[in-house]
């Protein structure tokens, strides 16, 4: 049951003990002695509802509500008012009062229209409670102590607010775009919805619009009978996140132009009209500018994506970020890899904010993943980190079994298949001298998803 706060604001002592005492068994209770009192309060937290007497003293109550309501029109107020002066309740219903009694308080009418006050915000309430669980259990930690990136997440939230405003986020790889993505989708409206990535540059040029859009049954030979979902119908009603935007080949833009122009689209091989309500969140680490300039990103398109821009500056931008990163960072692999490393020696935190980071955040959460893998000691060393390979590719040395005997430790299944994976790919393309459809010959594989499978697994 939700329990809802109540702020009473009356300069009399007799009526706000009255009223704490019957109504407090049921809400949060604040009482306030002047307008004054109760409007500063206000910095610190908000009521579901307030009752305010009109006649207070200095500030009178109708001037308390006309302040009230320009920063706080959701809150309920009730004017309690000594006499029947008409004009003076229907001024304050006019700036917005809920409704209003009459003293001395009959406590039956008190109690209904607190009721009808409370189920006029009572879905409002139950929202946001949900939203607020739903940020803790949902929302990816986003570490950041620097003035530059406090200006990110200031600008976040406020653009958050909107559920279908195009917001493009810039910023070299690994800053933290697909995280900032998420935040974005977790603090929406739309935030119950589902949160779609779609990695652009994973699809080449034939299977775009049909990854993007989905297709009909029979759309082509080798499509499934019952057709399928593209990207974006699954993004309905929530966020579409579009990673590497800006190496959509110039097909897929035209195509994807013509959806956000009015939300409606044609799946491949059909006639049939869908019309989807998606945010859309574009992210690039590409100079999208310059690209637009030289032709190979559609100026309408950029136009439509970048109603909102976001830049993400680099971590050696932001070197006040680094320690607590790498401390969060530290923690998350300690629970993985069930280490009780307690920080990091001086040395170590003198090398990682002296070092010139390339691949960002990511780069720094492989350094510490490696580092901590590998650690004795308490306290993580500058060898361990110098020692560990910095490659934003890199991943732990985990070395399948070759007698595939589970021991009673267990393992990582997830993280082993992972590593074999990408020990195979990397031996690949080695042996092709980076050739993909080679390296994808070499594994038995198709080479689209050879390449999309690279993309996905050397970002990790
Ligand atoms: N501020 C941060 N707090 C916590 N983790 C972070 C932060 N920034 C980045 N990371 C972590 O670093 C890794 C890379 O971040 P992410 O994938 O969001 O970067 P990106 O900018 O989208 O990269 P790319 O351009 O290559 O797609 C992720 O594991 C992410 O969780």
């Amino acid at each position: 049951m939700i329990k809802y706060s109540i702020a009473i604001v009356d300069d009399e002592e007799i009526i706000r003990d009255a009223l704490d005492i019957t109504l407090s068994d049921q809400y949060d209770i604040i009482l306030f002695e002047s307008a004054e009192s109760f409007l500063a309060s206000l910095e610190q937290q908000t009521p579901d509802l307030v009752l305010m007497d009109i006649g207070l003293p200095i500030m009178t109550g109708i001037e308390a509500l006309e302040i009230l309501k320009q920063k706080h029109n959701d809150i309920p107020v009730i004017m309690i008012t000594a006499y029947e002066d008409i004009n003076m309740v229907i001024r304050s219903m006019k700036i917005g009062a809920f409704d209003f009694i009459l003293k001395p308080i009959n406590l039956d009418i008190l109690e209904l229209t607190i009721q009808k006050a409370i189920s006029s915000i009572a879905l409002i309430k139950e929202v946001k409670i949900l939203q607020e669980k739903y940020l803790q259990d949902n929302l990816p930690c986003f570490i950041g102590e620097s003035k530059n990136i406090e200006n990110v997440m200031d600008f976040i939230n406020m653009v958050s607010k909107s559920s279908d405003t195009p917001i493009m986020i810039l910023g070299e790889t690994g800053t933290g775009k697909e995280l900032i993505a998420k935040a974005i989708h977790a603090r929406s409206p739309v935030f119950q919805g589902p949160f779609i990535p779609v990695n652009c540059s994973a699809f080449p040029e034939d299977l775009i619009e049909s990854e993007l859009f989905g297709y009909e049954s029979g759309a082509f030979s080798g499509a499934s009978s019952q057709g399928k979902k593209g990207f974006i119908e699954e993004a309905d009603g929530g966020t579409l996140f579009l990673d590497e935007v800006a190496d959509l080949s110039l097909a897929g833009q035209a195509k994807l132009l013509r959806f956000l122009e009015d939300g409606e689209f044609y799946k491949v091989g059909g006639t049939k009209r869908y019309h989807v309500r998606t945010r859309v969140v574009s992210a690039t680490n590409k100079k999208i500018d310059d690209l637009v300039d030289e032709e190979k990103f559609r100026k309408d398109l950029y136009f439509r994506l970048c109603v909102i821009k976001a830049e993400v500056p680099s971590l050696n931008e932001r070197k006040e970020d680094i320690l607590p990163l790498a401390k969060h960072f530290l923690h998350e692999f300690n629970k993985k890899f069930s280490k009780t490393l307690k920080g990091f020696s001086k040395d170590a935190e003198n090398h990682l904010l002296s070092y010139e980071f390339t691949g960002n955040a990511r780069e720094l959460k492989n350094m510490v993943e490696r580092a901590v893998l590998i650690s004795k000691t308490d306290r993580l060393e500058l060898d361990k980190l110098k020692g560990a390979p910095t490659l934003i590719n890199d991943t732990p040395p985990l070395d399948i079994k070759q007698d595939h005997k589970l021991g009673p430790e267990g393992i990582d299944l997830d993280q082993l298949l992972e590593t074999t994976e990408k020990k195979y790919m990397e031996q690949a393309l080695e042996f092709s001298k980076g050739n993909e459809s080679k390296a994808a010959r070499l594994l038995n594989m198709n080479h689209h998803t050879f390449r999309y499978r690279w993309k996905k697994i050397s970002k990790k």
